[in-house]
């Protein structure tokens, strides 16, 4: 369980899914086409209902094209059943989402070490990762704190520190600090990407900020079910 998979963790060739609706096929995505290199941030800089999160749960094997491949660490996801996926899920992929979605009843440290221990680490190693990354998002002194009774911004840094806790290959997040105050949000995610950046992680973060858009190393947009490349 570490990051050490290819130099193209996710590769999406020619993704297609459709809902069925009362009125018939919606085709959200038509023609998917996606490689993220290690390392590389990604910014989805799309409009609300052009498929953002359609896209994002593909690319996280949280739901199924319907045609078209999704490859993580050079393996068709497609081709394999549900238990297999869920593991790839586990090790490789880390969410971030708009709220923290933190365990209300553990503390911090807790939080980031139980999905490690999930995927087999001791409780030794577990903890000690789960020390070094909260104090490289600066809560070295808040390991033991409820989320309840951390501040926003560190309530998203621990969710945060949670997603990078397995090494993934792949980072996917949702407006990570879409939440959160202007000056804090961008603080928090400065942090984010240095900590992307470290770990030589793929991240594809969704977000309507073109101030954080920019920060990132290129931007990308859907328009009638493709991804477009923004300047
Ligand atoms: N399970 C579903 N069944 C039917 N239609 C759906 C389903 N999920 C999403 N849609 C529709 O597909 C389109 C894309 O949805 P999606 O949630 O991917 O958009 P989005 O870009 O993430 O939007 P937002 O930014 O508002 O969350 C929307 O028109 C939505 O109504």
């Amino acid at each position: 369980m570490s990051n050490t998979g290819s130099d193209t963790p996710l590769v999406m060739e020619a993704v297609r899914r459709s809902y069925r609706t009362d009125a018939g096929s919606l085709d959200v995505l038509t023609a998917i086409d996606l490689t993220l290199r290690a390392g590389e941030i990604v910014a989805l800089v799309a409009p609300s209902g052009s498929g953002k999160s359609t896209l994002l749960h593909l690319a996280g094997l949280l739901d199924r094209p319907d045609g078209g491949r999704v490859m993580m660490d050079g393996r068709d996801a497609g081709a394999l059943p549900d238990n297999a996926r869920t593991a790839i899920r586990r090790d490789r992929v880390g969410f971030v989402y708009q709220f923290h979605h933190l365990l209300a009843e553990f503390t911090a440290l807790e939080n980031i070490v139980l999905p490690q221990m999930i995927a087999g680490v001791s409780r030794r190693a577990a903890e000690a990762r789960g020390q070094d990354l909260l104090a490289a998002f600066g809560l070295g002194h808040r390991v033991k704190h409820l989320p309840g009774k951390l501040s926003g911004g560190e309530q998203q840094r621990v969710a945060i520190a949670r997603a990078l806790a397995n090494k993934p290959g792949v980072l996917l997040a949702d407006e990570p600090t879409g939440n959160l105050d202007t000056k804090t949000a961008d603080i928090v995610f400065n942090e984010l990407l240095s900590a992307v950046r470290g770990q030589r992680v793929a991240a594809l973060i969704a977000t309507h900020n073109p101030d954080l858009a920019a920060r990132m190393d290129r931007r990308v947009t859907l328009e009638g079910g493709r991804l477009i490349d923004l300047p």
